[in-house]
C-alpha cells in the first residue's frame, strides 16, 4: 500500500471482515482473534504526532517463555571500547561470508561500526553493517532500542514482519519500527548499513521523496505450531536476549493504523539541484530525517547522492572542502562517488567525524578546476548515501581493528594537493 504515515488498514484475504468495525477492542474479535496495540508514540502526544497500530492476531505476543541474555557477537553499544580516532576513516568493502562457509544469518551478521548516545535515555544512534549468507528459520528479531533503517547493498532481502512481507533490493531502503518482529530471508549475500532512527518525516508538497512512493506491506499470517520452539531475539538496552514460544509470531490476520514498516525505492527520489551557480548543501538530498528536539538538528539525516544533471556556472561543482559540526558516515551502494572516483568502493564506507577536515581528492580537484563547464550528467550509475548525525560518534573495536578493512592509506588521496597561491594574481577585466 502506498503513502507515508497514512492510516492504513489491511486484512489477509483468507479472513474477510477480520477488522472489527467501528471500534478497536470488541468484547470478542472477529474470527476469535486477540486485539493488540503497538504504540509508536506516547499516548499523550497530540493526535497529529501520534503513531499506533492495532493488530488482530491468533495469539498475543505476550505468550512466550522468559527472555535470557545471549551473546551479542559484534553488536555493541559500548562506545568506550577503544581510544577515539579523529582521522578521516575509510573502510574497504566488508567481507560477506560465502554460501559454502559457516551459516551466518541477519542477526548473527550484525556488526556495530560506530555510534553514540544511550539506549536507556533513548537518545542516540548506532550504525551497523550486516553481512550474512543464510535465512532466519524459526527465528525472528526485534529491537526495543530504536528503529532500523536498512540499506541493502548486495542481494535482495525478504523481510517478514507482523504487518506482512516486504522484498527489499539494493537501491531500495526499508524502515522497521522499534519492537516489530522481523525475520529476514536472504536470497543472496547481503550487506548494508543500519541506523537507529525514531521520528521520521520530510518537508514540502511535491518533489524530493514523495509520500506515494513509500510502500507498506499487506496483512499476511501463518497459523503454525512450532513444537521444536520458535526463537524470538530481542535487542534491549544494547544487549541481545532470546526466548522461546511454540508458535510463529507472524500470526497477524488483520491490522490498521499509521505505525507500520515501509520501503522506498531511491530511484523515485526527485532530485532538486542548483540551476544557476554554486554548490548547494547536501541537505537538498535528504530522504528521511530522525529529529532531535532542537529545531533543524537531526539525530541523523539519511541523504543520498543520485544520478542528476550538473549545470552550475562558474562553480567548482563537486562537494567543497569541509569541516562540519555534524558527523558524516557515508556508504556506496553502486557506482563512483563524485568526490572520490577511486578508493571509495561499493560495499565500503567512510566516516568524517565532527570537525574532521575532508573533501575531494587531488584528482577530483584537478579535473574540476580545469574542466569546461557544460551541462553534464553527474553520478551516472551511482548511488551513494550519508547518515549525517549531530552525535560525535565513537568507532567500535570491530570498526577500527577486528574487521581489518580500515584503509590506512586513505589520507594519501589528499597528499598530492599543492598550493596554487599566486600573490601577483589580478582579477580579470570583465
Ligand atoms: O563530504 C561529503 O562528500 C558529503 C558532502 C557532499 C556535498 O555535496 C556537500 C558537502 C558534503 O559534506
Ligand atoms: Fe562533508
Amino acid at each position: 500500500m502506498s503513502g507515508f504515515g497514512n492510516e492504513f488498514s489491511s486484512e489477509d484475504p483468507r479472513c474477510p471482515g477480520a477488522l472489527p468495525e467501528g471500534q478497536n477492542t470488541p468484547q470478542v474479535c472477529p474470527y476469535g482473534l486477540y486485539a493488540e496495540q503497538l504504540s509508536g508514540s506516547a499516548f499523550t502526544c497530540p493526535r497529529p504526532a501520534n503513531k499506533r497500530s492495532w493488530l488482530y492476531r491468533i495469539l498475543p505476543s505476550v505468550k512466550h517463555k522468559p527472555f535470557t541474555l545471549v551473546p551479542c557477537g559484534n553488536l555493541t553499544e559500548n562506545w568506550n571500547e577503544v581510544e577515539p580516532d579523529p582521522n578521516q576513516l575509510r573502510w574497504l568493502p566488508f567481507t560477506v561470508p560465502k554460501s559454502t562457509e559457516k551459516k551466518v544469518d541477519f542477526v548473527a551478521g550484525l556488526h556495530t561500526i560506530c555510534g553514540a548516545g544511550d539506549t536507556k535515555s533513548r537518545n542516540g544512534i548506532a550504525i551497523h553493517v550486516y553481512t550474512c549468507n543464510s535465512s532466519m528459520i524459526d527465528r525472528c528479531f526485534n529491537n526495543s532500542d530504536g528503529d532500523f533503517l536498512i540499506v541493502p547493498q548486495q542481494g535482495e532481502i525478504l523481510i517478514t514482519t507482523e504487518f506482512g512481507k516486504m522484498k527489499v533490493e539494493p537501491n531500495e531502503i526499508c524502515v522497521i519500527q522499534v519492537i516489530l518482529n522481523v525475520t529476514v530471508l536472504i536470497f543472496c549475500f547481503v550487506s548494508g548499513q543500519m541506523c537507529n532512527i525514531r521520528c521520521i518525516c520530510f518537508a514540502g508538497a511535491n518533489g524530493l521523496a514523495n509520500p506515494r512512493d513509500f510502500l507498506c506491506p499487506v496483512a499476511w499470517y501463518e497459523d503454525r505450531k512450532v513444537a521444536t520452539g520458535y526463537t524470538i531475539i530481542n535487542k534491549y538496552q544494547g544487549k541481545l536476549f532470546a526466548c522461546q514460544q511454540d508458535f510463529s509470531p507472524f500470526n497477524v490476520v488483520a491490522w490498521h493504523g499509521n505505525y507500520t514498516p515501509y520501503k522506498y525505492n531511491l530511484k523515485n527520489f526527485m532530485v532538486i539541484n542548483c540551476v544557476a551557480f554554486d554548490h548547494a548543501d547536501p541537505s537538498i538530498f535528504t530522504v528521511l530525517t530522525a529529529k532531535t528536539t532542537r529545531p533543524g538538528v537531526a539525530i541523523a539525516d539519511f541523504v543520498i547522492f543520485p544520478p542528476r544533471w550538473g549545470v552550475a556556472d562558474h562553480t567548482f561543482r563537486p562537494p567543497y572542502y569541509h569541516r562540519n559540526c555534524m558527523s558524516e558516515f557515508m556508504g556506496l551502494i553502486h557506482g563512483h562517488y563524485e568526490a572520490k572516483e577511486e578508493g571509495f568502493q561499493p560495499g565500503g564506507a567512510s566516516l568524517h567525524s565532527i570537525m574532521t577536515p575532508h573533501g575531494p581528492d587531488a584528482d577530483c580537484f584537478e579535473k574540476n578546476t580545469t574542466a569546461e563547464l557544460k551541462p553534464e550528467r553527474v553520478a551516472e550509475g551511482t548511488m551513494a548515501f550519508m547518515f549525517e548525525s549531530s552525535f560525535s560518534m565513537a568507532v567500535t573495536k570491530w570498526g577500527l581493528q577486528t574487521c581489518q578493512k580500515l584503509d590506512k592509506s586513505y589520507y594519501q588521496c589528499w597528499e598530492p594537493l599543492c598550493s596554487h597561491f599566486n600573490p601577483n594574481w589580478k582579477p580579470s577585466k570583465k
